[in-house]
């Protein structure tokens, strides 16, 4: 079985607001609502290659990422095992470097939002940590 190891972020506003991009046209899971982020390069660590993936995808540093949970899905294709960190302080703001829209959701929006069906236990931990 193929295994790809992805990292993402929770990236969080000072109102609680998490946010969200969507995945290009073109791309597998297209027009779906993500956590920012993607695979890990190999002899990369998860840290740098988040680190990367914001910095490319979103314009922004974010030195401070703590971990959070990851999720371990099955995909007919592959098997994802995607680890998701919290992301509270950044400098640069957030805009979608690649043309991807982007929207800040509080986690108890998101069960309403299309999402990867690997994101679902993400958004499940992400409301029972903010009750
Ligand atoms: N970044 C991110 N990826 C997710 C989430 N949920 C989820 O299933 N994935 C899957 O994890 C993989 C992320 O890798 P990626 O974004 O670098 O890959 P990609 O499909 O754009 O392909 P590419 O490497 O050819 O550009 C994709 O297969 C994507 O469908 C999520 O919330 N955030």
């Amino acid at each position: 079985m193929r295994i790809i190891h992805v990292v993402a972020a929770a990236l969080v506003d000072a109102d609680g607001r998490v946010l969200l991009a969507q995945r290009p046209e073109g791309k597998s899971l297209a027009g779906l609502w993500e956590f920012p982020g993607g695979k890990l390069e190999p002899g990369e660590s998860p840290e740098a290659a988040l680190a990367r993936e914001l910095e490319e995808e979103l314009g922004i540093t974010a030195p401070a990422l703590a971990p959070f949970t990851f999720v371990s899905f099955a995909y007919p294709e592959f098997h994802l095992v995607m680890l998701l960190y919290w992301c509270r302080a950044w400098t640069g703001v957030p805009h979608g470097r690649d043309g991807q829209a982007l929207r800040w959701e509080l986690p108890a929006a998101m069960p309403a939002l299309p999402m990867p069906p690997a994101d679902v236990p993400l958004v499940e931990a992400l409301i029972a940590a903010g009750r």
